[in-house]
C-alpha cells in the first residue's frame, strides 16, 4: 500500500522560501515528490498530514556510541536507536569501543542482529582498527568487512603508532574501506579533562592542548596521501586541525572530516564554575577562536559533515566530577534543534545548508543510498516543527543518558515524526511504534 505525506514544507537550495510538497511512498521507497498545488489521488492510501511541518530526509549520524555489548547500564541498541529516532535520525554508525570491543566478525554480527531485532533505525557498525583498541595488533579487516563493518576506527583513543596506522590505511585501501580516526596524542594529554584555555587557567587545571589533536590530524593526512585511503577525521575541534585539513584537501588528499554540535555552540568559557562533568567530553570544549574556526570550516567545506558523537554515561559515572568522570555527552535528541536555533534562526546558515550537512553529505561521504528526497531513495524521513519553542528536558529523553550540558535551553526545530523504509517508527504523539 502507498502512503502520502501531504502538504509538507521542503527546503530549497536556491532560496530561503520553503515549498509545499506531497510525497508518495511505495514499498518503503520514495516514489514521487509532487507539487503542493497538485491534488494527489489518495484513494486506498495511508495519509500523513505534513501541514506546517518541515519534511527532510532522515538525519544520518556517522559517529555514535550505543554501548552494547557490555555497557548496557549506559545505553543499549534498543534505547540508543529509540533516542536516535526521536532526534530525527534514521541511519547511525556505531563505534566499536564496547565490551568486548567490536573487533571480530561475531561481534559485528551480534550488533547487526540486535539492531535488526531490537533497533528502530538503521545501524551501521564500525569495527576496531586494532584488537581491543589497544594499538598493538591489527584486526582482520577483510573478515570484518565481510561481516558487515562499514569502516575501521579505534574511537575513544588515538592510534599512537604511526607505522600501525599506515599499515591499517594500506589494508583498508586494498579493501576499499575508510579509516575513521579519533585524533589524540596521549603523551600531550595525560590526565587533563578540559582544554588549555580560560577555564583551565582560572581553575589552575592541567589543560588538553590543541596540538594533541592536530598532530594526529597532520600525521594521518600524510599517511592517507601515502596510502590513498579514504581518511575521515572524528570530532574536529581545533583551529590547527582545520588548517591541516584544508591543506590536505588543497593537494588532493582523500580526507573528510566531521564536527559535533557542542563544538559549534559551546566554548570552554561556557563551562560553569561548578565543574559539572556534563561539560566534559573528548575532545574538550575549546576556545571561542577554535569554535569560530570550526564553524567557518564547515561553511567553506573543509569540514564535511555534522555528527553527534552521542556518548551516554550513567548518572553515577558523571557524578564523579570533572576530574574523574568519563568523557562524553548525549547528542541525538538535541542536535537538530540546537543547530537550527543557533545558526538558521539567527540567519547565519540557510536551512538547506544545515540539512545537507546532516543528510546528503554524510550519504555522499560514506556512499549510502539514503539522505535525499528523491524517487528511488529509501523512505527514511523526518517531519519537524520549526514554529514552537521548547525547553530541553533530559527527563523526557529516550536515551538512558542524562548527560547533557543543554538542560533548560529553549530551542526550535523539534522532530514530530520519524519514518524508516516507509514505516513510522516514532511520533511526538505516540512515541515509538513497535514493529
Ligand atoms: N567523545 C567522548 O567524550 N567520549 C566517547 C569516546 C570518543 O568519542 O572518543 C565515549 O565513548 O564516551
Ligand atoms: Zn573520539
Ligand atoms: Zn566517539
Amino acid at each position: 500500500m502507498a502512503t502520502w505525506i501531504l502538504n509538507a514544507l521542503v527546503a530549497n537550495e536556491s532560496s530561503d522560501k520553503l515549498e509545499t510538497k506531497h510525497l508518495r511512498i511505495e514499498n518503503g521507497v520514495i516514489a514521487e515528490l509532487a507539487d503542493g498545488s497538485s491534488s494527489p489521488d489518495t484513494a486506498g492510501c495511508d495519509t500523513i498530514d505534513g501541514t506546517g511541518k518541515l519534511l527532510s530526509p532522515g538525519f544520518i549520524d556517522m559517529h555514535v556510541h550505543l554501548r552494547e555489548p557490555g555497557f548496557e547500564h549506559k545505553e543499549t541498541i534498543a534505547s540508543g536507536t529509540r533516542s536516535a529516532a526521536k532526534g530525527g535520525f534514521t541511519t547511525i554508525a556505531c563505534m566499536p569501543n564496547t565490551r568486548p570491543v567490536i573487533d571480530t566478525p561475531d561481534t559485528v554480527k551480534l550488533v547487526l542482529d540486535k539492531a535488526d531485532t531490537e533497533g528502530v533505525v538503521k545501524v551501521l557498525p564500525y569495527a576496531a582498527i586494532t584488537k581491543n583498541e589497544l594499538g598493538r595488533e591489527l584486526t582482520d579487516f577483510a573478515a570484518l568487512k565481510e561481516a558487515g563493518a562499514v569502516g575501521f576506527t579505534d574511537d575513544g583513543v588515538g592510534v599512537q603508532n604511526a607505522q600501525m596506522m599506515k599499515n591499517a590505511m594500506a589494508l583498508a585501501k586494498s579493501l576499499d574501506m575508510p579509516v575513521i580516526a579519533h585524533c589524540e596524542d596521549d603523551t600531550l594529554v595525560e590526565g587533563a579533562a578540559v582544554t588549555e584555555g580560560a577555564f583551565s587557567r582560572k581553575h589552575g587545571l592541567k589543560g588538553i592542548p590543541n596540538e594533541s589533536e592536530a598532530i594526529h590530524v597532520g600525521r594521518d593526512i600524510l599517511l592517507s596521501e601515502a596510502t590513498g585511503v579514504h581518511y575521515h577525521i572524528c570530532h574536529v575541534s581545533t583551529e590547527q586541525s582545520v588548517r591541516l585539513i584544508k591543506l590536505g584537501k588543497s593537494v588532493g588528499v582523500n580526507v573528510t572530516a566531521e564536527v559535533c554540535p557542542h563544538h559549534l555552540v559551546l566554548s570552554d568559557e561556557d563551562i560553569p564554575d561548578s565543574m559539572d562533568a556534563n561539560w566534559k567530553m573528548n575532545p574538550p570544549l575549546r576556545t571561542p577562536r577554535d569554535v569560530e574556526a570550526c564553524i567557518q570550516a564547515l561553511e567553506e567545506g573543509t569540514i564535511d559533515i555534522i555528527v553527534t558523537d552521542h556518548a551516554p554515561h550513567s548518572a553515577e559515572e558523571k557524578a564523579k566530577g570533572m576530574a574523574r568522570a568519563p568523557f562524553g555527552i548525549v547528542g541525538f535528541e538535541t542536535a537538530f534543534p540546537l543547530l537550527y536555533t543557533k545558526f538558521v534562526k539567527t540567519g547565519r546558515w540557510t536551512l538547506d545548508f544545515l540539512l545537507r550537512r546532516m543528510t546528503s553529505d554524510p550519504a555522499r561521504v560514506f556512499r549510502l543510498p539514503s539522505g535525499k528526497l528523491e524517487p528511488g531513495a529509501p523512505a527514511d524521513l523526518v517531519l519537524l516543527d520549526l514554529a514552537n519553542e521548547r525547553e530541553v528536558n533530559p527527563e523526557t529523553f529516550l536515551t538512558q543518558g542524562r548527560n547533557t550540558p543543554f538542560t533548560g535551553w529553549k530551542l526550535y526545530g523539534w522532530p514530530t515524526l520519524t519514518m524508516v523504509n516507509g514505516r513510522v517508527v516514532w511520533t511526538e504523539e505516540n512515541g515509538i511504534s513497535q514493529a
